[in-house]
């Protein structure tokens, strides 16, 4: 028989069965003597789910968040995109004019490459590793210039921080003059010499060696190398005292003016210019000169710049979970969101490798999408992915809170974000274990929740280790948090008997006089930290929890003067509710 001691015996009965139904599951073991990685041949497939599962969890561990989708490291190139177009080498050709003046154009410039935070955006999934800007045209003969190439727009979701990786960083790839350097290594002089003037200048055909014995392309060849040590020189400068620092929280606004005349020309805002394009080349009419009346050279494009970039992202969401490893919280989260946050729950540490977040839909009356099936069981994603494969083999349709989601459409009046973080171990702040990777995401949140195991030997040593972890990471930020959540409680109170019971009771109130105690001054303006046990497996007293999360973000929200929560037609929302109720 289960234990909900801590309970009100109403719902004992449905969730009896619901227990009979995951006893009979049989679960294999994980075999201590299995070393991870190897699963032996003949073991049934879950096992090897299993294993494979905490192989990959090792792996992520050992990247120390290096692998989070929410951190990524970009080069942009100008290599031979983002360059300038060619200068062209031509003469002016036409009948009675046998021997016109040059008449080669200009390259185009390189495209200019920018990141524009976007509203709609939520991951950094759609960046690639190495973006190259548009090239320029070449310019053509009769003096047509080359095309300037279109700028570049990089789109990161908002609360995307952006950094210029330094000089001497070994992830920085090298810049337009490294590589160079680079591509030069192991020739000697004179081929040195002929491939750097390979990559600056055109000649025109079979002209080539004649042009480097010419006084005037000598001084024009002296004249580009002083401007490309100038451009090294003001580079380098910029990137020693303001390297590219963006912390881009909120969208751009595009400013038109209210009294524009009708036609005026309107231009969006193409975000922050993060590496500008190449200069075109120059067409041959550019080295006319007294002493040189057919200048048969022309210059190449010049490369754009080439910078690297780390891109992270600070996920954000109004309330943000801590706890240690199999606290529970991605249970929470999915019985919070009805089932629909995807959060892997497993019985093994570490589980949760990327912060999930979810969606918390509340209606009029304080009832939210997860408490509309009250019988409703949250359990390891094994198990509940077996019990689905059960189910279709039996020919039955498949049944999940999803399926009532849909009258929250029109049934919600509030609605928030919750982030599910991996687990927070001892010495996170200084990157052990998942490291500091998700500590950064939980800085935006607008409060935290802390989540512990109320069946665990003491609670509240989680907490002060899960206190002491963020104010390591950053000094003050435990005050956010507004909420202790003791789950598990259904395995205390043993099966209902009353002595049990009692001590349930009393271990609860032990939590709750530590937390008054000795968390309490942490708190904001001396506010306290509400104490709720919960049971997020078997959905119990979370409409409580939804109910004062609901009550933090709105303060938080009203204290920003941020977005106003979306209010329903009032005509429509009552009658809903009570189809909702008598459901
Ligand atoms: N009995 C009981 N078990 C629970 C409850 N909540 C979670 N569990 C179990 O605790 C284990 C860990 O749950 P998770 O939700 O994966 O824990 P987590 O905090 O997300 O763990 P990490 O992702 O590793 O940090 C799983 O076996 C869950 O089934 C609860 O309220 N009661
Ligand atoms: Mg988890």
């Amino acid at each position: 028989m289960p234990r909900f001691g801590l309970f009100p015996p109403t719902r004992i009965a449905p969730l009896q069965n619901k227990f009979a139904v995951a006893r009979a599951i049989p679960v294999p073991p994980l075999p201590a003597d299995v070393p991870p990685g190897l699963p032996p041949p003949d073991q049934d497939e879950s096992l090897q789910d299993r294993l494979r599962r905490r192989r990959r969890t090792e792996w992520k561990r050992r990247q120390r968040g290096q692998t989070f989708l929410d951190n990524l490291i970009v080069s942009i190139h100008g290599e031979c995109a983002g360059s300038g177009g060619d200068g062209c080498v031509a003469f002016h050709r036409e009948k009675f004019v046998p021997n016109g003046p040059p008449s080669g154009g200009n390259g185009g410039r390189g495209g200019d490459v920018y990141i524009m935070p976007t509203p709609h955006l939520t991951t950094l999934s759609g960046i690639a590793k190495r973006i190259r800007g548009n090239p320029g045209g070449n310019g053509q003969g009769t003096w047509q210039n080359g095309r300037n190439a279109e700028p570049l727009v990089i789109r990161v979701p908002l609360g995307t921080v952006v950094r210029e990786i330094p000089r001497g960083d070994t992830r920085r790839a090298p810049d337009e003059w490294e590589a160079e350097q680079e591509s030069l290594e192991g020739l000697n002089a004179s081929e040195r010499l002929q491939k750097m003037r390979d990559n600056r200048w055109l000649h025109y055909p079979r002209f080539g060696e004649s042009n480097m014995t010419r006084d005037s392309f000598k001084d024009a060849e002296q004249m580009l190398y002083a401007q490309e040590r100038e451009r090294r020189y003001l580079q380098r400068q910029r990137e020693k005292e303001s390297p590219i620092y963006l912390d881009l929280d909120k969208a751009l606004e595009t400013t038109r003016a209210v009294d524009a005349p009708l036609g005026a020309r309107h231009r969006e805002p193409l975000g922050y210019l993060v590496a500008s394009g190449g200069n075109g080349g120059l067409g041959n009419p550019h080295f006319l000169s007294q002493n040189d009346r057919t200048p048969r050279f022309a210059t190449r494009g010049h490369p754009g710049q080439r910078i690297t970039l780390a891109f992270e992202l600070k996920i954000l969401a109004d309330i943000g979970f801590v706890g240690m490893p199999n606290a529970g919280k991605s249970t929470l989260l999915r019985a919070l969101t009805g089932g629909r946050a995807k959060s892997e729950v497993a019985s093994y540490a570490f589980t949760t490798l990327n912060p999930v977040v979810g969606i918390v839909r509340v209606a009029q009356d304080g009832t939210f999408e997860g408490s509309l099936q009250s019988e409703q069981l949250y359990d390891e994603t094994v198990l509940e992915e077996q019990r689905a494969q059960e189910r279709l083999e039996r020919g039955e349709p498949p049944s999940g809170p999803s399926r009532t989601g849909h009258r929250f459409d029109l049934a919600e009046t509030f609605r928030f974000t919750i982030a599910d973080n991996p687990g927070l171990i001892s010495n996170s702040s200084e990157n052990v274990g998942l490291g500091q990777s998700f500590l950064r995401s939980m800085e935006r949140s607008l409060a935290l929740a802390y989540i512990v195991d109320l069946s665990g030997p003491a609670p509240w040593d989680e907490l002060l280790v899960l206190r002491g972890e963020l104010d390591k990471y950053q000094l003050g930020m435990s005050r956010k948090a507004r909420i202790v959540i003791a789950n598990k409680a259904d395995l205390l109170g043993g099966e209902g008997d009353p002595h049990a019971v009692a001590e349930a009771k009393a271990k609860l109130r032990q939590l709750e006089s530590f937390v008054a105690e000795h968390m309490a001054s942490v708190g904001d303006e001396g506010r306290k930290l509400d104490v709720v046990p919960v049971s997020a497996k078997h959905s119990q007293n979370l409409t409580k929890v939804v109910g004062l999360m609901r009550q933090y973000v709105q303060e938080a929200r009203d204290r920003l003067g941020g977005p106003v929560p979306k209010q329903l037609n009032v005509f429509e929302a009552p009658r809903l509710i009570a189809g909702v109720e008598a459901s």
